[in-house]
């Protein structure tokens, strides 16, 4: 099977990492061999692979001219897809190009959402539960024991074409003594400037905020934790969540990143659960969890999970966590240890809910983290699908609650129809804001000067930890070799990787052996690894949104932090009014470079309507079109998150 390995000096031949090495398992050894890389200038990149057959679009950002010479089949050897690559239409997810939901998809038959990447087959998937079209049902990839007594053979993909193999990858057994448990990292200094930042709840009646946990009458255990976590007082999204949650309410959430919006949620619903005296059992073949928290990627969920089981130690509340990727028996079995607070990727809840393992009926609160990305035009439909399982209480019913550093106001009228009428709307500092602890830069480039300058900026960074964005799984593969070969030590993380190169990686990064992390926007959002001094944009996103959440990467929970980006005016330009506007709201210093090209040209009604919150409060849909446009579409045509 191939599997990338970045080392400091690859190999000649690297094997190619992406999905159809799993599909090819056995058949075809598709290596990839890196055969040059330095003449830029045109798409010229020639992979010959059976990738793409689906979707494949005109290239649009690339220009680093190489030749990857792909073992596998050659059928078609154009390969390079660039940022245009659309769907066609057919509603086809191939593993070629889906991060997200080719993992995560809720797999209920297809369909002709093509675009992007979000087919309704997702074929290629992790666990993409499959769905045959018809009476389908959840059908996961990698069924194992608890698959449905039905007919589809699940290692063969529907239409009978590829096998694919089973996914029987389970993760190491997570350690269990506390110090592990409650490792955290230091705030930083401008923690206690939280305190300035300006919040605006607005709805009907909501409770008053409290200024230290003590305030909140949280249970011993749960006070012990959160002293064992190192939290000394709240945060402004911890201040005002925690009573809003307490109260019953539904609640929108926006505060910006690193700010403590995990806490936020899950300290107030612990609380309840365990004054509730709510204790897992595993004397039952359904599980009924009392909270269901989604997020968009399997690392993001994971981390939820892990903070999930930090603050419920020592108490009989269980959270578990299900993704794509790993075995389903394995997280299965788990499951049915007992289970209270089910953290999921969309994809795979649906799956173990589908399976009748998990019963919704007793569910009180729905989480959705980075819940404009769970409502975009990707998750949206998973979402609505969650929300109509068996079982599932009205959201008159359940508590909903929704957390973001973004909150498109076209989102956000989306997202009420999820919530009670009389649902809080919390907004710390500004909406979609950029965290002000983060410097930002920006460089002018061409596209053929980026990787020089690349290898520039990381020859001044040293060993400081440092995320580089790219635009498509590919380009991250490429600069990740690149970068290798220049002796940069070097790995990366995208949904072409397994998820257990997904997890070394990580790993590898937050531990400091490999400090730069090439990724591309599976890594944008939630991401808590402690000592990420530097981000870099090395490809813009395409909206702005994905920009505030990548470069929050760094400069969370009051720490500093430094990005840098690399804009290119040939292919950035309609990103240049929001990128004046989050500068300047910052407090950063804008260019006078990308002042004029905002003010150029294709004009600047961004401006006005930028500065949304409530959406109820009147709003400004008209006036931000372009913002809501660019940041409802999914983070990356070419690729996704998960
Ligand atoms: N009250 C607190 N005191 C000290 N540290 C805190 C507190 N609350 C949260 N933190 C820490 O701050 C960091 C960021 O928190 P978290 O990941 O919840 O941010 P977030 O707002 O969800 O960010 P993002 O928008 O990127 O998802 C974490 O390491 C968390 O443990």
């Amino acid at each position: 099977m191939g599997t990338i390995t970045l080392l400091a000096k690859p190999p000649v031949s690297l094997k190619k990492a992406n999905k159809m090495d799993e599909w090819n398992e056995g058949t075809t050894s598709n290596t990839t061999t890196v055969t040059s890389q330095s003449s830029e200038g045109t798409q010229r990149d020639s992979w010959n692979s059976d990738r793409g057959k689906y979707g494949r679009g005109g290239g649009g950002r690339g220009g680093f001219q190489s030749s990857f010479s792909g073992g596998g089949n050659s059928e078609d050897g154009i390969g390079f897809r660039g940022r245009g690559g659309r769907g066609g239409g057919r509603g086809f997810d191939r593993a070629d190009r889906s991060e997200s939901n080719g993992e995560e998809g809720g797999g209920f038959g297809g369909g002709s959402r093509g675009r992007g990447g979000r087919g309704g087959f997702r074929q290629g998937g992790d666990d993409g539960p499959r769905g045959g079209g018809s009476g389908g049902g959840y059908q996961g990839r990698d069924e194992d024991s608890f698959a449905r007594g039905d007919s589809k053979d699940p290692e063969k993909k529907d239409g009978g074409e590829e096998e694919r193999p089973r996914i029987t990858y389970v993760p190491e057994a997570l350690p269990e003594d506390e110090a592990s448990i409650f490792a955290h990292y230091e705030k930083g200094i401008n923690f206690a400037k939280y305190d300035d930042i300006t919040v605006d709840v607005s709805g009907s009646n909501p409770p008053p905020a409290i200024m230290t946990f003590e305030e909140a009458a949280l249970c011993e255990s749960l006070r012990k934790n959160i002293s064992k976590t190192g939290y000394v007082k709240p945060t402004p999204v911890q201040k005002y969540g925690i009573p809003i949650i307490s109260a019953g309410r539904d609640l929108m959430a926006c505060a910006q990143t690193g700010s403590g919006k995990t806490a936020a949620f899950l300290l107030p619903i612990l609380q309840q659960l365990m004054a509730d005296g709510v204790a897992a059992s595993s004397f039952s073949e359904l599980q009924e969890p009392e909270v269901i928290i989604v997020a968009p990627t399997r690392e993001l969920i994971n981390q939820i999970y892990l903070e999930a089981r930090k603050f419920a130690f020592g108490t009989c509340v269980r959270p578990v966590v299900v993704y794509g990727g790993v075995a389903t028996g394995h997280q299965i079995r788990d499951v049915l240890k007992g289970c209270n607070v089910l953290c999921g990727t969309p994809g795979r809840l649906l799956d173990v809910i589908g399976r009748g393992k998990i019963g919704c009926s007793k569910l009180r609160y729905l989480v959705m983290d980075e819940a404009d990305r769970m409502l975009d035009m990707g998750f949206e439909p998973d979402m609505r699908r969650l929300v109509a399982s068996p079982g599932m209480p009205t959201k008159e019913n359940r508590q909903t609650l929704m957390f973001s550093a973004t909150f498109p106001e076209d989102i956000q009228r989306l997202a009420a129809d999820f919530l009670k009428t009389d649902y809080l709307f919390l907004a710390v500092g500004v909406v979609g804001g950029a965290c002000s602890d983060v410097e930002q830069k920006l460089v002018q480039v061409t596209k053929f000067s980026k990787r020089e300058k690349l290898l520039d900026v990381l020859k001044t960074t040293g060993t400081e930890r440092t995320m580089v964005f790219v635009a498509t799984k590919r380009q991250a593969d490429f600069i990740a070799t690149y970068l290798c070969q220049e002796n940069v030590l070097t790995t990366s993380i995208h949904g072409d990787r397994e998820q257990r190169e997904r997890e070394q990686a990580l790993a590898d990064f937050r531990s400091g052996r490999r400090p730069v992390l090439v990724a591309t926007s599976v890594a944008a959002r939630g991401l808590d690894i402690p000592d990420v001094q530097h981000v870099v944009n090395f490809d813009l996103p395409d909206n702005i949104d994905e920009y505030v959440h990548r470069i929050g990467r760094t400069g969370r929970c009051g720490n500093t932090g430094r990005a840098l980006s690399f804009y290119d005016p040939e292919a950035d330009g309609q990103l240049a009014r929001f990128l004046v506007t989050i500068l300047s709201k910052a407090q950063q210093e804008v260019p006078s470079w990308l002042e004029e090209s905002a003010f150029s040209g294709s004009g600047s009604e961004g401006f006005k309507g930028f500065n949304s919150t409530d959406s109820r409060k009147g709003g400004s849909f008209a006036d931000s079109g372009a913002r809501s446009q660019a940041a409802a579409a999914p983070a990356a045509e070419d690729e996704e998150w998960e």
